[in-house]
C-alpha cells in the first residue's frame, strides 16, 4: 500500500463539487477582473536603514515602513537581521515535517495537535476550501519537548526561528506605535511571548485548477504578520480593488497589517485581502509569525472620533470562529464599525 504525506485534497474537494469532473472555485466579481495577473514588486524597505548613524536615514527608514503600511498594507524587509542559514535550516526541518505520512501528522499530537488542512472543517463549498496543510502553534509550544516526537532538531531550530522573528516583529510594530505619537505602548503592554502563534503551511500541487485556493481569501487577525514564503510563488494581494501577485525575492521577508492594527490605527494602516492560489507543477511552503495579544486585550483607537467599537481580542477571534462556522467565510472588522 502507498504511504501517502498529503492529506485527501482531492478526495474532499471533489466532495463538494458537483457534477463531475469538479468546477474551479465560483468567481466572486473580484475574482473576475483578475484573469490577466498583474505581479507586483511590493515597497522593499532596507531595514539596516535602521541602524544608521545618520539620523536622517533611519527616519526615513522608519517613514518608509509606515507609509506602506498605510498605501498597501503590505511590504517586503531585507536586511531584517535573520540570518539565511537559520532561514534555510527552518526551511528543510519544515519539509521534513510535512514529508510525514498524512496519518501520523494528523493523530500523534504533534505540534501541540495543531494540524489542519483543507480547512475551515466546515466548508461546504469549493469557494471556502483551502488546498493546503498548516501546523498553526502557540509560541508557548515551540520550546515544549513533549510536542516534537522524534522531530527533535525541528525543536532546536524553530525555537531560535520564532525568537528571531518575535524580535523583528516587535521592532516593527513599535516603529508603527510611535509614528502615530500614542503614549502606551500598546505592543509591549498586550504581546508577549504567550500571545502570538507560527503557522507553518505546505501547498502541495493541485492537479485540478489554477484557480483554486491554495489559501481562502482573508486578512489576518492580529497586530502585524510576516511572512518567509519559497520561491514559488502563488501569494496574491488586493491593490486598488485588484488582485496583484506578489514577487518572490530571496532576501526578503514579507510583512502585512492584520486587523488590529487597522483597528487601534483608525484606518491608518491597512488590513488588506490576500490569498494564496494553487500550482499544478510545484508544492508550496511558507512560515508566518502571527504578532497576537492575549485574549482579554482591549483593542481600541488611539484617536476620535473612532470608526469600530472596542472588543478584546477573544471577542474578535471568537466572532470569527462563528462567522466562518456559519457563513463560510471570515468577516473581521465590518462586524466591528461603529
Ligand atoms: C478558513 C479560514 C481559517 C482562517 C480564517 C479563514 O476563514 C480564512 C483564513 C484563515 C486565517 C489565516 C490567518 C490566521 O492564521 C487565521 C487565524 C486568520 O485570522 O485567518 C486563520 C483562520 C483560522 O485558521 O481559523
Ligand atoms: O502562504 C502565504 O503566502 C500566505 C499565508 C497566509 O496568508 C497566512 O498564513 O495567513
Ligand atoms: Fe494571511
Amino acid at each position: 500500500m502507498m504511504i501517502d504525506s498529503n492529506p485527501p485534497l482531492l478526495h474532499h474537494f471533489g466532495a463538494l463539487s458537483s457534477p463531475n469532473p469538479p468546477p474551479p472555485p465560483s468567481n466572486t466579481s473580484s475574482n473576475l477582473k483578475c484573469q490577466v495577473m498583474e505581479e507586483c514588486q511590493l515597497p522593499l524597505i532596507d531595514l539596516s536603514g535602521l541602524n544608521s548613524n545618520d539620523q536622517k536615514e533611519s527616519v526615513a527608514c522608519a517613514a518608509a515602513i509606515c507609509r506602506a503600511s498605510s498605501e498597501w498594507g503590505f511590504f517586503q524587509v531585507v536586511n531584517h537581521g535573520i540570518s539565511p542559514e537559520l532561514l534555510k535550516k527552518m526551511r528543510r526541518e519544515q519539509e521534513l515535517l510535512f514529508q510525514t505520512p498524512f496519518e501520523r501528522k494528523s493523530t500523534c499530537g504533534l505540534l501541540n495537535n495543531s494540524y489542519r488542512w483543507g480547512s475551515p472543517p466546515t466548508a461546504t463549498s469549493p469557494k471556502h476550501f483551502s488546498w493546503s496543510e498548516a501546523f498553526h502553534i502557540p509560541l508557548t509550544k515551540v520550546s515544549d519537548e513533549s510536542c516534537y516526537g522524534e522531530f527533535t532538531s525541528l525543536r532546536e531550530v524553530m525555537t531560535e526561528f520564532a525568537a528571531a522573528m518575535s524580535k523583528l516583529a516587535r521592532l516593527l510594530a513599535n516603529i508603527l506605535v510611535e509614528n502615530l505619537r500614542h503614549q502606551r505602548n500598546v505592543i509591549d503592554d498586550t504581546c508577549d511571548e504567550s500571545t502570538c502563534f507560527l503557522r507553518l503551511n505546505h501547498y502541495p500541487t493541485c492537479p485540478i485548477s489554477a484557480e483554486i485556493f491554495g489559501l481562502v481569501p482573508h486578512t489576518d487577525s492580529d497586530f502585524l504578520t510576516i511572512l518567509y514564503q519559497d520561491q514559488v510563488g502563488g501569494l496574491q494581494l488586493m491593490k486598488d480593488s485588484k488582485w496583484v501577485a506578489v514577487k518572490p525575492n530571496q532576501d526578503a521577508l514579507i510583512v502585512n497589517i492584520g486587523d488590529l492594527f487597522q483597528a487601534w490605527s483608525n484606518d491608518v494602516y491597512k488590513s488588506v485581502e490576500h490569498k494564496v492560489m494553487t500550482n499544478g507543477k510545484k508544492e508550496r511552503y511558507s512560515i508566518a509569525y502571527f504578532l497576537c495579544p492575549s485574549n482579554d486585550s482591549l483593542i481600541g483607537s488611539c484617536k476620535e472620533p473612532s470608526i469600530y467599537k472596542q472588543f478584546t481580542f477573544g471577542e474578535y477571534r471568537k466572532q470569527v470562529q462563528e462567522d466562518v462556522k456559519k457563513t463560510g467565510h471570515k468577516v473581521g472588522l465590518p462586524r466591528f464599525l461603529l
